[in-house]
């Protein structure tokens, strides 16, 4: 409705096929489409520019008051009015104040390139045709376009250097009224390229439609003859077409009733006598509707924008790619400056490690003071004589069963090594091991003494639980039963206490190696706690 308001037109319904021209349009009316910054009209656009400057207008153009005032006088005074100027056809019928909105505003769909001179004489037959049509029905936009079309391929040959010249925004304008700038999004040599297969597909339309341009004098000769005075518009034109179209709009551009499927727009709504003059310039060659034309074009148009979709997304892809290789660099740089901490770190701690292997070597006691190593195994004495048995490497096996009536049976692995460096006295520990994680778990080590000259031994432990504790008993031929003469403990020792403690080692019949403990804790009296077979696994 702001539309319509703005257009100022009397009686004229536009229908979905109606155009207005771009340049009825503030510049911020348009916004760019993002991915190829192709202008948009954006939605709440109004028309506002109706009085174009007069420089566009000229002479040969008209303005808003001009073409109301013109639709009201007869039509033959309008025709003559045009020529009077002595411009062109431009503003000289009802139908060219119609055209010539659009031909000021150089359209950029459907005007050819390169008519020049036909034009004078086109635009005459035009002229009479007006004259002969002075009831011009109101005016369809896309007429407008349409008969634009015609009109700018009726404007005289001075007027091509007009279209050719600069665009309002001083932007260049082709001979068909494109503007560079239309198809042209900034970026890459692709787009200007993408941008060029519009100019391509538009010269390729004018060049569809321009087999006709040189028959045209012949046409126009013809139109003129038919259009003498007296004649009908029927008369103008035999065929079919022309035939159905009233007689005073014949140039007046009179949107037809669509006669078809919307799928037929040429036929739908060409302004018949636009549409049929070009019709009949191409009677033999492809002939070609301007909605046709224009149909295609945009057809055209959305192809190669897609292209130009297609050119940004590669351009954008293209960027990130570029923007990750930054990335990447980027993290390499940051990994060599790591490595390079890294190595020097090793190289301090190496230097450290020598720092502290030359100070361990000067604090430990000088090679020289040790005994000889003698490669004899030291002599053992007589006084452990009683309980060489014991003595060697030993292994589970099977594994330990351990009891307690407060713990889950359980089992265990245990190393048992028992040794004498020729003293009068056995050297020994007990390593256990979880069977299954083999994580390290109760371990003891200590002495076994004898009393010389008896079977009296005595048994000293630390255990890793904090417990120290002296057992003594006898050896008796291979077996030994010690009990617990004294337990001590840490302070914070693990309750409950172990308050007595027996064990009983015996060499079985087997060779192997037995041991059996018993305990009475703080909470329960002496019961077996543990029992294992070791095998002996060096001498
Ligand atoms: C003579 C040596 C040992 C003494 C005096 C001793 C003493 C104890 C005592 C007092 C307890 C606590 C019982 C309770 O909570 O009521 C205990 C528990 C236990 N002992 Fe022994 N034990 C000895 C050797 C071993 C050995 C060689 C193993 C082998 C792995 C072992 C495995 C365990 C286990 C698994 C428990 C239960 C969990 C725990 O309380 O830590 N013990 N022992």
């Amino acid at each position: 409705m702001q539309w319509l308001k703005a257009v100022q037109r009397d009686n004229w319904t536009p229908t979905k096929y109606s155009f207005l021209c771009s340049e009825h349009f503030t510049k911020d009316s348009f916004s760019k489409r993002l991915e190829d910054q192709h202008r948009l009209l954006k939605p709440t656009a109004v028309p506002s520019i109706f009085h174009l400057p007069e420089k566009k207008r000229g002479a040969g153009s008209h303005s808003r008051t001009r073409r109301r005032g013109t639709r009201k006088a007869s039509g033959g005074l309008r025709g003559r009015s045009s020529e009077t100027d002595g411009k062109g056809a431009a503003g000289s019928s009802s139908s060219e104040n119609l055209t010539a909105k659009p031909e000021s505003c150089k359209p950029k769909r459907a005007t050819p390139k390169g008519e020049t001179a036909p034009r004078a004489t086109h635009k005459a037959a035009l002229q009479e045709r007006a004259q002969r049509s002075p009831q011009g029905p109101p005016g369809d936009a896309l007429a407008a376009a349409a008969s634009g079309s015609r009109a700018v391929a009726s404007t005289p040959a001075g007027d091509a250097g007009r279209e050719s010249g600069g665009a309002p925004d001083g932007g260049l304008v082709d001979k068909s009224g494109i503007s560079k700038d239309d198809f042209s999004p900034p970026g890459s040599g692709a787009c200007r390229f993408i941008g060029s297969l519009h100019s391509y597909s538009f010269s390729s339309r004018h060049t569809r439609e321009r087999p006709s341009v040189p028959r045209e004098p012949v046409d126009r000769k013809r139109l003129k003859r038919d259009v003498e005075p007296g004649c009908s518009g029927t008369s103008l034109r035999p065929d079919k077409g022309l035939a159905q179209s009233p007689p005073t709009s014949s140039l007046t551009a009179t949107p037809q009733k669509p006669s078809q499927s919307p799928s037929a727009p040429p036929t739908d709504v060409t302004p018949k006598p636009a549409a049929e003059a070009v019709q009949s310039e191409h009677s033999d060659a492809s002939p070609m509707s301007i909605n046709e034309v224009i149909l295609s074009a945009s057809g055209a148009c959305r192809l190669i924008d897609s292209l130009h979709s297609y050119c940004s997304s590669s351009r954008q892809s293209r960027s990130q790619v570029c923007c990750l290789r930054g990335q990447v660099e980027k993290k390499k740089g940051e990994l060599r400056s790591l490595r390079q901490r890294v190595s020097r770190s090793d190289g301090q701690v190496r230097k450290l490690q020598e720092k502290l292997d030359e100070l361990q070597r000067g604090s430990a006691p000088r090679a020289s003071s040790l005994p000889a190593p003698s490669r004899e195994p030291p002599k053992m004495s007589p006084v452990v004589e009683p309980l060489s048995w014991m003595l060697g490497t030993w292994l589970s096996d099977p594994p330990g069963a351990g009891t307690f009536p407060t713990l889950q049976p359980f089992q265990y692995l245990e190393e048992v090594h028992i040794s004498h460096v020729g003293q009068p006295v056995l050297n020994f520990s007990f390593n256990a091991f979880h069977p299954d994680t083999r994580k390290p778990m109760h371990r003891e080590c200590g002495f076994i003494r004898l009393e010389p000259d008896t079977n009296k031994v005595a048994f000293v432990s630390a255990q890793n639980t904090g417990i120290v504790e002296v057992e003594e008993g006898e050896v008796n031929g291979q077996e030994l039963c010690i009990a617990s003469h004294s337990i001590a403990r840490i302070s914070f020792a693990k309750e409950p206490h172990v308050e007595q403690i027996t064990r009983k080692f015996r060499l079985n019949s087997e060779g192997k190696l037995e041991q059996t403990v018993s305990m009475a804790t703080t909470t329960q009296p002496m019961t077996q706690h543990l029992h294992i077979t070791y095998k002996k696994v060096t001498p």
